[in-house]
């Protein structure tokens, strides 16, 4: 039986996917796994039974990634799943800014008692005009699974799209209809674009990447939106930029102390992926991903350990080693399992960074004498006997 906690609501449709072998009421100390959103993990305990983490969701800021490679826990999050989730919302916040609509639903609602309020409404609405996407430049930063759909719905509405990833991967490049103009220097996003958008992840290489020399270069009048995060945007720089009017608009998805006072700003409340649909695809992609690491050792979708899969084991037994990306470890693992007469019928070894994963499929099975020692080599974080 393994131990499943969930830190925030998980969509049903995910959790089902648990066979029996599973108990999904565990509490976070006696969990096996753990399946989560947008809580904070960076403070909570990591206990040493923990296997793995999953994010039912893109954004992996809420975990403390280092942290859970150091003790072989394995975070996975769900790429793409809530991205047309948030695709949708960032067309929602352009034309949101381009009339002023909120204002002008609390116009109709503050005169509901108005019995004249068809006539005064003709007088009324020249208040919340404004100007259309059609035509105007959108500037995409970031052309992940969010960007790339914000991008080709964009130019599909008639809008010149410029789009920015200078680590843009062969399959998203796929994935981006050719309207869409290759920017290689995000100035030219900022000196063109009458919409800006920002789809990168939180990295300290992110962080207030919009910021006081990216307001000056942009065009007066400039309509900044923000569903990513909001330590992505220098926000007291903002400040600043919305009071001369640099900025027209700025959308964000991410309230806090400062942005929820913000003149000409639009603040949701972090909605981007709250659609049935992508609390759906995040929560059955991260069950699966859970149940392949925890019933064949497969690692797919990690945020900290590589990618390695070698399927279903039909062999005697497979072991999974989390361990460190130095010299001699395999050969070390190796001499153990041959000193201990285990043949290795099949293996695979990926690393990432500083950390490195394998998996042995045996056979012959391994008892705890043979798993004490691989512990015992130098580098080996967690070993695992998965069948
Ligand atoms: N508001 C929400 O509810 C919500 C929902 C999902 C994701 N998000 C956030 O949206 C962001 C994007 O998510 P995604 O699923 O598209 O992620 P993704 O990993 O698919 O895409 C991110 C892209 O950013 C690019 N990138 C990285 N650094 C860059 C830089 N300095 N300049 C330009 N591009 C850079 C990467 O190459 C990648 O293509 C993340 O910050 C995520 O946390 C928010
Ligand atoms: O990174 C993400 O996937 C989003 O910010 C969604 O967060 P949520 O799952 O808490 O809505």
């Amino acid at each position: 039986m393994y131990n499943i906690n969930c830190l925030n609501n998980i969509a049903g449709i995910g959790l089902d996917l648990f066979t029996t072998d599973y108990n999904k009421d565990a509490s976070y100390e006696e969990a096996d796994a753990v399946l989560v959103r947008s809580a904070k993990m960076h403070d909570m305990e990591l206990s040493d039974r923990l296997l793995a983490i999953a994010r039912a969701g893109a954004g992996v800021n809420n975990i403390p990634l280092d942290k859970c490679a150091e003790k072989g826990i394995v975070v996975f999050n769900t790429p793409g799943a809530n991205a047309n989730a948030v695709k949708e919302q960032v067309i929602l916040a352009m034309l949101l800014a381009s009339r002023d609509y909120i204002g002008a639903v609390d116009w109709v609602k503050a005169n509901a008692d108005d019995a004249d309020i068809a006539k005064s409404t003709e007088k009324a609405k020249k208040a919340f005009a404004g100007t259309e996407i059609l035509g105007k430049k959108l500037g995409v930063i970031g052309l992940g699974a969010i960007g790339a759909m914000v991008a080709n719905s964009a130019a599909a509405l008639g809008m010149q799209v410029y789009g920015y990833d200078p680590y843009l991967s062969v399959n998203a490049a796929w994935s981006i209809n050719r309207d869409v103009k290759h920017i290689v220097n995000v100035e030219d996003i900022y000196r063109e674009c009458d919409y800006i958008t920002i789809h990168v992840p939180a990295l300290d290489s992110t962080k207030g990447m919009i910021n006081k020399a990216a307001f000056n270069m942009m065009k007066d009048g400039v309509v900044v939106i923000n569903c990513a995060r909001d330590i992505l945007v220098d926000e007291n720089a903002m400040v600043d930029a919305l009071a001369s009017g640099k900025v027209k608009k700025y959308v964000t998805d991410f309230p806090n102390t400062l942005s929820v006072k913000l003149e000409n700003t639009i603040v949701l409340p972090h909605l981007g992926a709250s659609t049935k649909e992508a609390e759906d695809n995040c929560a059955v992609m991260a069950v699966k991903e859970l149940r392949d690491y925890i019933e064949n050792g497969n690692i797919r979708n990690s945020v900290n350990y590589p990618a390695c899969d070698m399927g279903v084991c039909t062999n005697t037994g497979r072991i999974a080693v989390c361990h460190k990306n130095i010299p001699s470890v395999i050969s070390n693992i190796t001499a153990v399992l041959g000193a201990a007469g285990v043949n290795i019928s099949d293996m695979l070894n990926k690393s990432r960074n500083d950390y490195a994963y394998s998996l042995f499929d045996l056979d012959d099975a391994v008892n705890a004498d043979v798993i004490k020692k691989l512990e015992e080599v130098e580098g080996v974080i967690k070993v695992r006997v998965v069948k």
